[in-house]
């Protein structure tokens, strides 16, 4: 009850601010009063935006004024603020914007945003703050050191913005790496790409859209995968470790030629967003904020996708495939679907290529055409034997995980010990069961029901998802290497 009158009070200030869902000029009592509603989706995104009629792709569904954005210049009108930040240049934006989020909740119903700051979740399920042993549970290499390099990168950014903040003479629980770690997850998961500053914008109300990859949309330009990648014009700046959200080139509607997700538009002063696909009343209504892996959809956004077109599986290639091609690492993957990627299909090609021949095969294997069957049969097996490698050398199989994700959703021991017997491999239940005290029916039922456990783990649960969907790639690309070796023998 409570909660929705704070809810029915934020729409209120948000309509005030100029917020609105209506396409007329009037000026509504409520920020969301003809296309959009706020609805829970348990399953994709939990709170989120519903289509209260009907919606046609392309249409405008919300806009945001300027002066209802959230950044570091709208933060920084405070005079004190402002003159203390203007003393530690060598702060990046996203650490800066992350004080001005900190020391505006230190101003409490003071602050403009009050209304708003009263809405953001209270914590957050992004990698960075996966615990030692959910990372450990993510079982490959290269997400464990993901993991790592998040939690590393946020406490050394904490430790450079202290001294500002304790200038700004923060409360005690403002200065705190757990207070450090919501603003950095709040900034990563929530803020919009705005052209003026590359720590991005947090913006009421249309922070609320959850995510739809990019690829799914009527209109997408196939699955030219690597025309596609080049294709994703990210807006935002990366190397600074920001990652806003954004749009996508791809996502330019081939009728009208305009945006069909959102962006900020400097003839009406405002964030503009548009219906990305057409909608019927009562569906979610969903914005891409960029293209994204599963890995990076969890170390940004804290969930992944069951089918992320965007997926990217990267395996151990010797270090002569890559010397063999001009293609770069990061594009020598195996695709959501199990397909090689088309440079790690050439690299192998040429890879497989007597050195002395590799010249006259050059142009062929960079158009992406087998060189011969022997050559083609040759790296089928290759690569099938490493996906087999990298599975065989997991310390679970995607039986017992699926296992195991059951165990977790039971809230009662016994069932929870029936899943655990069937498991071939139970070490990993056994170092949570221990390390959460939790080993008999008592202590677990005692435990199973705190909100720390359970979160978790619903961590752990993200964990085990994970490495299941990359555990499958490996499998489709095997069968897929079975079916390109079963036409050559036909
Ligand atoms: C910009 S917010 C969207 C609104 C958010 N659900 C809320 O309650 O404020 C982004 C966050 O929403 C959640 N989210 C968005 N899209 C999702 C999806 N397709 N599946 C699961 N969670 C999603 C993730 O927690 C993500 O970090």
């Amino acid at each position: 009850m409570e909660e929705h009158q704070n809810l029915e009070s934020f729409l209120t200030w948000a309509a005030k601010l100029g917020i609105s869902d209506s396409t007329t000029t009037n000026h509504p009592q409520h920020s969301l009063s003809s296309s959009l509603s706020l609805s829970n989706f348990p399953h994709s995104g939990g709170r989120g935006l519903g289509a209260v009629r009907d919606l046609k792709r392309g249409e405008l569904i919300l806009k945001v004024p300027k002066s209802a954005l959230m950044t570091r210049d709208s933060v920084m009108e405070d005079k004190k603020l402002c003159f203390s930040v203007n003393n530690h240049s060598s702060l990046s934006p996203t650490q800066i914007l992350a004080v001005c989020l900190l020391y505006e909740m230190g101003k409490g119903k003071t602050s403009r945003w009050h209304p708003y700051l009263m809405h953001l979740p209270q914590s957050y399920d992004i990698l960075a703050m996966f615990g030692e042993f959910e990372k450990h549970a993510l079982q490959v290499d290269e997400a464990v050191w993901v993991t790592e390099k998040a939690v590393l990168k946020a406490k050394s950014e904490w430790k450079e913005a202290q001294a500002l903040m304790e200038e700004l003479k923060l409360k005690p629980r403002l200065l705190t790496f757990k207070a450090w770690v919501w603003a950095a997850a709040t900034i990563s998961s929530r803020t919009l790409h705005v052209p003026w500053d590359e720590a991005g914008c947090l913006c009421p109300v249309g922070d609320l859209f959850n995510y739809d990859a990019p690829g799914d949309e009527p209109c997408s330009i196939g699955d030219g995968e690597d025309l596609l990648s080049n294709s994703s014009v990210h807006v935002t700046d990366l190397s600074n470790g920001g990652n806003t959200m954004l749009v996508d080139s791809e996502q330019l509607d081939s009728h009208s030629q305009r945006l069909t997700d959102g962006g900020f538009e400097e003839d009406a002063n405002a964030y503009c967003f548009y219906a990305r696909a057409n909608y019927k009343k009562g569906d979610q209504v969903l914005l891409c904020y960029g293209t994204y892996t599963n890995l990076e959809l969890l170390e940004h956004y804290g969930f992944l996708l069951h089918e992320n077109p965007n997926d990217k599986v990267f395996i151990p290639l010797e270090p002569a495939v890559y010397s063999s091609s001009s293609w770069s690492k990061e594009s020598l993957y195996i695709h959501h679907n199990g397909r090689p990627s088309f440079a790690l299909l050439a690299a192998l090609r040429l890879w497989a290529t007597p050195q002395n021949k590799r010249r006259s095969v050059g142009h062929l294997a960079y158009a992406g055409s087998q060189l011969s069957p022997e050559n083609e049969i040759f790296i089928m097996k290759q690569l099938s034997k490493i996906c087999h490698a990298v599975l065989h050398n997991m310390p679970t199989c995607i039986d017992d995980d699926n296992l195991l994700l059951n165990a977790i959703d039971c809230q009662d021991f016994y069932t929870f010990m029936d899943f655990t017997k069937l498991m071939s491999s139970k070490d990993e239940i056994y170092t949570f069961l221990e390390a959460h005290n939790m080993k008999d029916a008592h202590s677990f039922t005692d435990k199973i029901l705190s909100k720390n456990t359970r979160r978790c783990m619903d961590r752990w649960k993200w964990a085990i998802q994970w490495r299941v969907r990359y555990k499958k790639v490996l499998v489709n690309c095997i069968s897929y290497c079975n079916e390109i070796l079963d036409s050559f023998m036909k």
